[in-house]
């Protein structure tokens, strides 16, 4: 198969190296020429803009969009739509909101696929999970694409309807808030409490044979070995939040109680408001460096 690749950042790349592996051609494109020629050494034919890479394509194009969640999104779908037909797929596996991709698949004329994707740049090595909204027909033509990004056949399936892979996504991101927030509180109270305890040392025996272990938990051994029990110099100032907002605005419509996913972002929410002496919440600190261990979002640091 050929796969169109627009968005050759930490997630997009690690799509085209997995499906030119399984054997697939690439072509790709991205606004930064660095990252246009990072895949094409790894094996992609390497276009000069959106429209570019849609000519290249031909015939029954399979395009998959792995940028910045809003208007990265709507300005490559407007380069793209004079070339589509409705033999066509567009897959959008960045973290769009679920509302914008129902309205982006009732407006495109190629079959349109919100594709919720998790598993950050371990993906590289592990393969990702992958959650499909969508025209069936479309999910079932791109089997072979989904099996190479996915961690195989059992990471990634068919959610539901146009709409339905993002907003499992969004769900998935508010448990993702939760789960560290309470690490981070759990955490927070050994840092503080009675005992003069090693962290790292915590959080590995937890991580073997514990009930609470998991990759977050691994991503906190990780942080403690390489920031010190204290997290050093990691600063409390909480970044994100937009797929964590998304999740308790659809709770509250919903009238379904978030009280944990709620409190996570009133937590990120708070650190940007709060800002004063000291090294601030651990908890908080802790949030940061598993942002960095998952996403490779970027560790803000306190000065010394
Ligand atoms: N980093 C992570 O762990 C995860 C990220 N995501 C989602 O995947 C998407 C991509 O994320 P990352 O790769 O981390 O971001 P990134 O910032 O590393 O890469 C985004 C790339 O898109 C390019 N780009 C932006 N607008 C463009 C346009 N109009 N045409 C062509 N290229 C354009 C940028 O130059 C950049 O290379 C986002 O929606 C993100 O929320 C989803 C799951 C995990
Ligand atoms: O989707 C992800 C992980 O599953 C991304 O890393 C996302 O950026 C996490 O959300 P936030 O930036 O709000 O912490």
């Amino acid at each position: 198969m050929q796969l169109g690749v627009v968005g050759l950042g930490r997630m997009g790349q690690i799509v085209v190296d997995r499906v030119i592996e399984a054997g697939h051609d690439v072509v790709a494109f991205d606004l930064d020429e660095e990252a246009v020629a990072t895949a094409a050494d790894a094996g992609a034919t390497p276009a000069d803009s959106v429209v570019d890479l849609a000519e290249r394509l031909g015939a029954d194009k399979r395009i998959w969009l792995m940028v910045p969640a809003g208007d990265a999104v709507d300005a490559a779908l407007d380069d793209l739509e004079p070339h589509l037909d409705g033999d066509d797929i567009v897959v959008d596996g960045g973290n769009s909101y679920f509302e914008d991709s129902v309205r982006r698949a009732d407006t495109t004329d190629a079959a349109y696929l919100d594709c919720g994707t998790s598993g950050g740049p371990a993906g590289a090595e592990l393969g990702f999970s992958l959650m499909v909204g969508g025209p069936e027909w479309a999910y079932e033509e791109l089997v072979p694409v989904f099996d190479a990004v996915a961690t195989g056949p059992e990471g990634h399936d068919r959610m539901g309807p146009a709409g339905s892979g993002h907003y499992v996504k969004m769900v998935h991101n508010g448990v993702e808030y939760a789960l560290m927030q309470t690490y981070g509180e759990g955490f927070e109270l050994l840092a503080n409490g009675r005992y003069d305890l090693d962290l790292e040392s915590v959080a590995r025996t937890w991580n073997n044979g514990a009930v609470i272990r998991s990759w977050l938990l691994e991503l906190c051994e990780e942080a403690f070995a390489e920031e010190g029990t204290d997290l050093g110099t990691v600063a409390d100032r909480v970044e994100g939040g937009s797929t964590g907002t998304w999740t308790v605005q659809e709770a509250l419509e919903q009238e379904v109680p978030v009280p944990l996913i709620y409190q996570a972002l009133a937590e990120r929410f708070d650190s940007r408001s709060s800002g004063g002496e000291g090294p601030g919440r651990f908890s908080r600190r802790l949030a940061n460096r598993l942002r960095y261990g998952f996403g490779r979002h970027e560790v803000p640091r306190r000065e010394e």
